[in-house]
């Protein structure tokens, strides 16, 4: 169990000095601005599941990865990972983390691929038979023998990404925090990374928290969402009652046969977005009007033909959040 209690941090930056010789006034001066990136932050979250945590740029979301991970020590407040702090008891709870920064690779940039993971095996002490099953595992999940020899500097974004994963992995820890794993990666990467992502999480039962600024990754792999706006927590709970208590609107697109009779007035709470030909698009909320009762009414206004729901587009939610 991940469990973060109260936690604080603030940056402190030279405060820039203006006029003749700014760079060495600058170096001397005691004059700091302060930055609050993390700003009392609570949560917990249990072991198996797969939360997103999402915030606009600058929200704070590295900044609390990196002391979730024990880089970073905070300001106040305090992380427990299975019950021992990354900061405290940094060697017992290294071995328990998976970390993937998408921006950065942990890999050695000249060496091959497979001599970084050695060096890796190493460092976590693997034993040999056990890390050589592991690789062999990884290697199968994430296609990676193709590239096995190849040096990590010469590896397309997506080899990158994958052999960076395999990496995180090798010791086998029953957490992974991975940061922006899909940037710059194209449709297909992106695919195989979440596929691999799932399997860690339902079928090895891997606690995984994950930061991105891709929507349909947390829409496609994440049960629950904790999103961060200006260092704090501004939501934390499922997709649906996220778009529920944002109440964006559903959008019903119904053709007729023949001509459409839109009357001046009725009875129930939706809307004529648009009339174009046969094609009608009203816009209903959910919470407040079930789509047969829009029906029931619409269905006075001519031949309806067919009927095609479009809920909110989830990035259009987070965006409503994020204001
Ligand atoms: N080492 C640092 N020194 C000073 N300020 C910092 C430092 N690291 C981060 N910050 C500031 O703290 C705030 C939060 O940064 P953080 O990197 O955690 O945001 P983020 O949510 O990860 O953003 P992004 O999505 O752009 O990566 C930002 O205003 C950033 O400029």
């Amino acid at each position: 169990m991940i469990t973060v209690n109260h936690l604080r941090k603030t940056f402190q930056t030279p405060r820039v000095q203006e006029g003749k010789f700014a760079g060495i006034r600058t170096l001397f001066s005691r004059a700091y601005t302060e930055k609050e990136a993390v700003r009392d932050i609570s949560f917990k979250i249990e072991t198996g599941e797969f939360v997103g945590y999402i915030g606009p740029n600058g929200a704070g979301k590295s900044t609390t990865i990196k002391m979730l991970t024990g880089i970073l020590h905070p300001t106040s407040g305090e992380v427990l990972i299975h019950g021992q702090s990354p900061q405290k008891q940094r060697k017992r709870v290294v071995g328990q983390l998976g970390v993937v920064f998408g921006q950065r690779s942990q890999l050695w940039w000249d060496l091959p691929v497979k001599d970084s993971y050695e060096i890796l095996i190493a460092m976590y002490r693997v034993e040999a038979a056990t890390a050589r099953r592991r690789l062999g595992e990884l290697s199968e999940l994430l296609e990676l023998k193709e590239f096995l020899d190849t040096p990590v500097r010469k590896l397309s974004l997506g080899q990158r990404m994958r052999a960076d994963l395999a990496a995180a992995m090798l010791h086998d820890p029953a957490i992974l925090f991975l940061d922006e794993p899909t940037i710059g990666l194209d449709v297909v990467a992106k695919r195989n990374i979440r596929g691999f992502l799932k399997t860690l999480n339902q079928e090895f039962g891997k606690t995984i928290l994950l930061t991105t600024h891709d929507m349909d990754d947390i829409e496609q792999l994440c049960s629950r969402v904790i999103v961060i706006n200006h260092g704090q927590i501004g939501y934390d709970g499922s997709i649906d009652e996220l778009r529920e208590r944002i109440g964006l609107p559903t959008m019903m697109k119904v053709s007729f046969r023949g001509n459409i009779r839109v009357p001046a007035q009725w009875e129930l709470p939706f809307r004529v977005v648009a009339k174009e030909g046969n094609l009608l698009t009203l816009a209903c909320n959910r919470q407040e009007l079930k789509a047969m009762e829009v029906l029931r009414v619409v269905s006075d206004w001519g031949d309806m033909e067919d009927v095609h729901m479009e809920e909110p587009d989830f990035e259009e939610v987070i965006q409503t959040v994020y204001k």
